[in-house]
């Protein structure tokens, strides 16, 4: 087995820096941690010779050598790494997993930091965290704050409608599209087993399932994810300020998420695109809101390759090793 190091340790350094294992790397999620990597001096990503990187051996030699494993690959694929971990006790590795096969695991972290003030504590803690989906980073980061502040119940007919760019669909969309064998624009979840749909209620606190809408566009990537609601249906009938307000003392002093003021420019012009933070571990929120209507719609604006995924993977990845934000 050839085993080489795409980056070595910076000369000098006074701490042994982490290592980490891409299981992966080449894919659309892998990549993009892999570019994000390159700028991190105090970790060393160790990778696997192209011809073994399907080889549960080969993984298994170089999982013993490194102390965080980042999943990118098909829920079945990450399934069997996990065994392979497992099957190492103690002296296996971290692992984060951006796939869905573990996402409401009850024994694993899920990894979205801001969700309350203690789960970066929890990632921090635990041997395997769960990376968030992208659709559900947005209705979450929405959700679960009106939520805990009493204003939406659990069991409010929730609809989360969303817009994805292409690279959310991985290698064969991304393919499908630059083909232009895809269609220009689409709705899609429309059978209601989006598999979001059961973290996205979970983590939301959410009794009801919520009636999930995606949609994926002929752009690469960026993302809105927008929850219209009826304000004068919601207990004490709440208006945008209120709704701002609960979001806004959710999220004071994050890094990565931003809770936008009331009146904005996109507010301005009633319109809101995607693209604006891609390539960014950015999260930005809004509210949208009629006191004239009592009408109101939440969006949430993120990169489906940041936040959504690679982004938040080296957030967490961060947190698992005990290193400062970026
Ligand atoms: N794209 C996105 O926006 C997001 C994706 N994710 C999740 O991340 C994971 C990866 O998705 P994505 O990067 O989009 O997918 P891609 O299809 O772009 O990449 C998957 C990669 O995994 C490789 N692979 C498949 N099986 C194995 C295996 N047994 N051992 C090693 N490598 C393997 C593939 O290689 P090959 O092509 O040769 O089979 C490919 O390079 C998925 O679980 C997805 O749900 C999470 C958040 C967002
Ligand atoms: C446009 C598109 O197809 N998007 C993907 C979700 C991408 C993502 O973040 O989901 P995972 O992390 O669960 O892979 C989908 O709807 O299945």
């Amino acid at each position: 087995m050839s085993l080489a190091d795409i980056k070595q340790a910076p000369k000098g350094a006074a701490t042994k820096p982490a290592t980490v294992f891409v299981d992966g790397g080449s894919g659309t999620t892998g990549l993009g941690i892999n570019e994000r990597l390159k700028l991190q001096n105090d970790v060393v990503v160790r990778t696997i010779a192209d011809d073994k990187r399907k080889d549960p051996a080969a993984k298994k030699a170089l999982m013993e050598e490194v102390d965080l494993v980042i999943l990118c690959l098909p829920d079945d694929a990450a399934k069997e790494t996990v065994a392979l971990v497992d099957s190492m006790g103690a002296s296996g590795p971290k692992v984060l997993d951006a796939s869905t096969a573990y996402r409401v695991a009850p024994d694993w972290a899920y990894g979205f930091p801001e969700l309350t003030a203690d789960q970066a504590g929890k990632i921090k803690a635990a041997k395997k965290v769960s990376n968030p989906g992208c659709y559900p980073t947005g209705a979450i980061a929405l959700l679960r704050p009106i939520v805990d502040a009493g204003l939406l119940p659990p069991d409010y007919p929730v609809a989360v409608n969303a817009v994805s760019g292409y690279s959310g669909g991985g290698k064969s969309m991304i393919a499908s599209f630059e083909d232009g064998s895809a269609p220009s624009f689409e709705l899609y979840g429309l059978g209601f087993e989006h598999k979001h749909l059961p973290e996205m209620q979970l983590y939301s606190n959410l009794t009801r399932r919520p009636i999930f809408i995606p949609s994926v566009g002929n752009y690469r990537q960026g993302m809105l994810v927008s929850v219209p609601l009826q304000l004068d249906t919601l207990p004490g009938k709440p208006g945008g300020t209120d709704l701002q307000a609960a979001l806004a003392k959710r999220y004071v002093g994050s890094n990565y998420v931003k809770v936008m003021p009331l009146q904005n420019e996109a507010a301005k012009g009633g319109r809101i695109e995607p693209e604006a933070l891609n390539e960014t571990n950015m999260l930005e929120l809004y509210v949208f809101a009629s006191d004239k209507y009592h009408q109101a719609v939440l969006v949430a604006r993120l990169d489906n390759l940041g936040k959504g995924a690679s982004g938040a993977a080296v957030q967490n990845m961060r947190l698992m090793l005990g290193l400062p934000e970026e």
